[in-house]
């Protein structure tokens, strides 16, 4: 396939030189044209999608504090509730290329906010914890569909020069949905009784608009004309790029189609035509490696864990604690919105690659903080007689009997001094306290001991502090963000939406992966031992992105497919200039006659 685009390539040169306008760069021309609002709106009604993906994994965490007093909820059914989703939104995911395929990405948008909306409304009205559990499982299906579909269908109606800001608006969504429910779930910790109910219920409200919309706006061009519908998509095109001449646009994109099908060979599964097609191969992998390095760089477990690591600073108060897990949410958002604003200054590849240094540097830091916590981690003084029969009576020291996921610290602090120490067995129904002994009915008493459970107190939180805002800072707008883009971007029409259900599926089978093992890991190397390790994974994701990760900023999507047409890790060497396309733009009445309607001349 690469020949074909050699042969447009070349086409279009000597179409340049035969142009009055001569041959300037068509991404140039494009830029200086104004976009018409029609595409903002489109973008913005499809990223409320990414808004609720981002919504509904936020939400949980504020939720369950209150439903798993108001249910009694042990540690298995809280696990439950929140693994549920993202499971959930995984199979959805990958079953959700072919319904992309078959229906079109509108109907799929129409999808998944009808099953946001239904999910809502079961969670809401949930009278027990297993109709929760189906509409957390609702609520997934949701999010899986939505989260293929929504950046392919962005980068099929934008214009190629904005494509890639207009994709990461998806992923500004999805960071400021987890910013809006942080910010929900503060307001209604207050509300003890049925609290959880609006949490979750409010998603309600995006997703019926996202409907409502959708109703309304078109389906995506490309796919319209890959499905035999030319003068439906030529209607949209022109709807969506206002008053430029879409000719060229059109003809490029129906070339393109009818030349994949030709060289694609037709029939059969297409996940098998894109394995064995070599250039579509290559994007796969790209693409599903940077989903897999995206969750192993350890995103959830950080935002998750932000919670104890300003437990870990002195925070002690929960509602303090819910605000300021808040403004963690908030820096992801603001850092995301940085990436929106770059991708298109610095392009894909530089911006990921700078993300992942910065993210490895900072989970270093990170790792260091926990080791010197771990180092100067205060010894267990007091060995109470009835903890005889528990593994926690074993420990000596508070970062020992923290780790064990049945014990948690109690102590007495004086300034920085801690006091009165002991390693006592968790309540098995709640974390908040112990099973027995001083810490097992919490006070708001000044002079009342401290319950740690996950952590141990430090004077080197400080040092974990600013890792995890640099941590933040350096993700969000790269590692973030890209992974989804250049997924919209990387597959030729015929692969893109098992492509993208592919490497959405294994975002989020990795997403769970690292959700389940946090705990186990921690456990066996220690908090500093797995932030070592995710540092060491940073490495791995960087060495990929360095050798495999081309750049595709500024290209048509027709044409982004002839960057894997090498070696797969050769493909970091491509450079953009070199496999631009070029474009002209037809002036009327000069270098483009009305009766010059031939397809093989435009490009
Ligand atoms: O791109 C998003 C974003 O970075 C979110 O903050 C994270 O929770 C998701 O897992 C990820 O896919």
């Amino acid at each position: 396939m690469s020949n074909l685009m050699d042969k447009r390539r070349q086409r279009a040169a000597d179409d340049g030189e035969r142009s009055l306008i001569g041959p300037p760069s068509g991404d140039l021309l494009d830029q200086d044209a104004s976009t018409p609002w029609f595409v903002y709106l489109l973008a913005f009604f499809s990223a409320l999608g990414g808004f609720l993906f981002g919504y509904d994994t936020g939400v949980v965490s504020g939720a369950m504090l209150l439903l798993k007093k108001e249910m009694n909820l042990n540690a298995l059914w809280q696990e439950l509730l929140v693994s549920s989703t993202v499971g959930a939104a995984a199979l959805s995911a990958l079953s959700g290329g072919s319904l992309n395929g078959w229906l079109g990405r509108r109907i799929c948008i129409l999808v998944a906010s009808f099953i946001f909306s239904i999910g809502g409304i079961v969670l809401s009205f949930a009278p027990d914890k297993v109709v929760l559990l189906v509409g957390r499982i609702i609520v997934g299906l949701g999010i899986g569909i939505a989260s293929m579909t929504v950046p392919v269908y962005i980068a099929e109606v934008s214009p190629p020069h904005l494509r890639g800001q207009l994709v990461t608006i998806n992923s500004l969504f999805i960071t400021g949905g987890q910013f809006i429910a942080s910010v929900v779930d503060g307001a209604f910790s207050y509300l003890s009784r049925d609290g959880w109910r609006y949490m979750l219920g409010l998603s309600i409200v995006p997703a019926v608009l996202q409907f409502i919309g959708f109703m309304f706006l078109p389906e995506s061009p490309r796919w319209l004309l890959q499905k035999g519908r030319g003068p439906e998509a030529r209607q949209v095109l022109s709807q969506i790029r206002g008053d430029r001449s879409i000719d060229e646009e059109y003809d490029t994109i129906r070339t393109s189609i009818e030349e994949e099908e030709r060289e694609a060979g037709g029939g059969g599964l297409v996940i098998l035509r894109i394995l064995n097609h070599g250039p579509t191969r290559r994007a796969l992998i790209v693409g599903c490696g940077l989903q897999m390095f995206q969750q192993l760089s350890g995103i959830n477990t950080v935002m998750y864990y932000s919670a104890t690591i300003l437990q870990m600073a002195g925070v002690r108060d929960d509602k303090q604690a819910i605000w300021l897990a808040a403004a963690t949410s908030a820096t992801n958002f603001v850092f995301t919105l940085v990436g929106v604003w770059l991708v298109e200054r610095v392009g894909r590849r530089k911006l990921t690659v700078g993300s992942l240094l910065g993210t490895g540097l900072s989970l270093t830091l990170l790792a260091v903080g926990f080791l010197l916590t771990a180092l100067n981690s205060p010894p267990i003084t007091l060995h109470p007689v009835n903890s005889q029969n528990s593994s926690c009576r074993l420990y000596e020291s508070c970062e020992r009997c923290m780790l064990d996921p049945n014990c948690g610290f109690c102590y007495r602090e004086n300034g920085t001094r801690v006091y009165d120490s002991s390693c006592a067995p968790v309540d098995q129904v709640s974390t908040d306290h112990a099973a027995w002994g001083s810490c097992s009915n919490q006070t708001e008493a000044a002079d009342s001991p401290v319950w740690a459970y996950n952590y141990c107190p430090t004077s080197y939180s400080w040092i974990v502090l600013l890792g995890l805002i640099l941590y933040l800072a350096f993700f969000a707008p790269g590692m973030g963000t890209m992974p989804w883009t250049v997924n919209s971007e990387i597959y030729p029409l015929w692969a893109r939406s098992t492509g993208n259900a592919c490497s959405a599926g294994v975002n989020w089978i990795f997403n769970v992966l690292v959700a389940l093992t946090f705990l186990h890991v921690a456990e066996f190397l220690t908090y500093y031992g797995a932030f070592f390790m995710y540092s060491g994974l940073v490495v791995l994701a960087l060495l990929f992105v360095l050798g495999c990760l081309p750049e595709t900023q500024g290209l048509q999507l027709e044409d982004v497919e002839n960057l894997f047409a090498g070696q797969l890790c050769s493909c970091g060497a491509s450079s953009p200039s070199g496999s631009r396309h070029v474009h002209y733009i037809r002036v009327k009445g000069n270098n483009y006659l009305p009766s010059d309607n031939d397809a093989s001349d435009v490009e």
